[in-house]
């Protein structure tokens, strides 16, 4: 395999530069978004409650702050940031804003932030269980303040909080108390992100994230390619002892995926950032790996189903909040691996893996992108793997089937 795959944009970048646009003084401009479910989702929640996000164009999307206003309804869909990050701004609309997503949706946390904001005056009708679905009671303004919030099942939650503070009457004082909270690399985008549209932010105390209040102003966001969604591409580099070249990877960056080229070394790769980009270079062999994967949670799917093709055993913890993503990642990737033959031992907060052979089978997605991705990479060894849905990549990717195939064909 030698190929060169240019990826969509960031989901967790254009997701908030959709929501810092969109309470911003003036209009913006997102260069290179991603269009997928989760950011049309975003967009469109947004739109319901008054901005005005026009996504018509592929590479350039504006989005011009509006009086924001209910009665409104937001689909999250399956997308952990629009569930996290659209509430907070409701609180600013006025009137109710109702939200409900995919059945699972409902599953995952969001008690948290519904009490958080409540504690700042926000007025919220919940399900039961504190979460989907929910009314937001927009009183036109949220008086904001001291919050203290337990985020250990997901950052997101302090993330939402951040993004809308700034419209806040009093910003925001957010304490963490709890368990660690996971993907700090997400968190510190939220207050790059923040400053950059022109917020004071300070994150210098461990577990405290301050917000002042203050207008926050219209800009132009070059949107990064989505370095997560590279995983899968950059893996089976790894699994071929072939060649892939990411084009346009940033030299820095808060995202996460970008400690893809420390752990694909580890895994046996090799890794160069050129000026054309990430290049990964598969040695012929694929090593297990002992890492602690907490802060890059999202790429343990595509980490997972490298492990299972290794040639030595893994060790991957500090995940146990993933079984809150959209399926229970760990018991799903230790379900369908060991249905191909993996010797996978599942961990309450990660995975073990020892080298097997695999044959192929049925591989159940559970509507989960990032679980394609795992059966994909898995299928480039294994002959016979069997995907039951592919069409749920479009939650991050919607070209990846095409993009998949086009690489295995050798055709890029
Ligand atoms: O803020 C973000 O954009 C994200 C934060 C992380 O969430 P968790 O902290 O819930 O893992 C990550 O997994 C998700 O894909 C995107
Ligand atoms: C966890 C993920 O998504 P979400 O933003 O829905 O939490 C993910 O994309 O891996």
């Amino acid at each position: 395999m030698r190929a060169r795959v240019r990826l969509p944009g960031s989901k967790s970048i254009t997701a908030r530069a959709l929501v810092l646009s969109a309470i911003a003084a003036g209009p913006s401009t997102l260069r290179y978004p991603l269009r997928a479910r989760d950011t049309e989702l975003m967009a469109a929640g947004l739109r319901a409650m008054g901005a005005e996000v026009d996504s018509g164009q592929d590479e350039r999307w504006t989005v011009r702050p509006g009086r924001l206003a209910g009665p409104a309804h937001v689909d999250v869909g399956l997308s952990g940031t629009v569930m996290r990050f659209v509430p907070p701004v409701a609180g600013l609309a006025d009137g109710p804003i109702t939200f409900d997503g995919d059945p699972h949706a409902r599953q995952r946390p969001l008690g948290p932030l519904v009490d958080a904001l409540r504690s700042i005056g926000v007025r919220i009708d919940s399900a039961d269980t504190g979460g989907l679905p929910l009314t937001v009671h927009g009183a036109g303004g949220v008086t904001g303040g001291d919050v203290t919030i337990d985020a250990s099942a997901s950052s997101q939650l302090v993330s939402g909080l951040l993004l809308a503070a700034p419209a806040f009457d009093k910003g925001i004082v957010v304490r963490h108390v709890g368990p660690p909270v996971p993907s700090a690399p997400h968190l510190r985008m939220t207050a790059q992100m923040l400053r950059e549209a022109g917020a004071t932010v300070d994150d210098s105390t461990r577990d405290v994230w301050t917000v002042e209040p203050g207008g926050l102003s219209g800009r132009d966001w070059d949107i990064e390619p989505d370095l997560s969604g590279a995983a899968p591409f950059l893996a089976a580099a790894l699994v071929t002892g072939g060649q892939v070249t990411v084009p346009g990877w940033p030299r820095t960056t808060t995202q996460p995926g970008d400690r893809l080229r420390e752990l694909l070394t580890a895994m046996g790769g090799e890794c160069a950032l050129t000026d054309d980009g990430l290049v990964v270079t598969g040695t012929g062999a694929v090593h297990g790996l002992d890492a602690d994967l907490s802060e890059v949670g999202e790429l343990t799917p595509a980490i997972v189903a490298l492990a299972a093709l290794a040639d030595s055993p893994s060790r991957l913890t500090g995940v146990g909040h993933i079984r809150g993503h959209e399926t229970d990642r760990i018991a799903a990737l230790a379900r369908e691996l060991t249905g191909l033959g993996a010797d996978v031992t599942e961990l309450d907060d990660g995975l073990e893996l020892r080298p097997a052979t695999l044959h192929g089978g049925d591989f159940a997605t559970y509507e989960d992108h990032r679980m394609a991705h795992a059966a994909a990479v898995v299928g480039l060894a294994v002959p016979g793997v069997r995907l039951s849905d592919i069409a749920c990549t479009s939650k991050t990717m919607p070209e990846f089937p095409e993009l998949w195939a086009s690489i295995v064909e050798g055709t890029h």
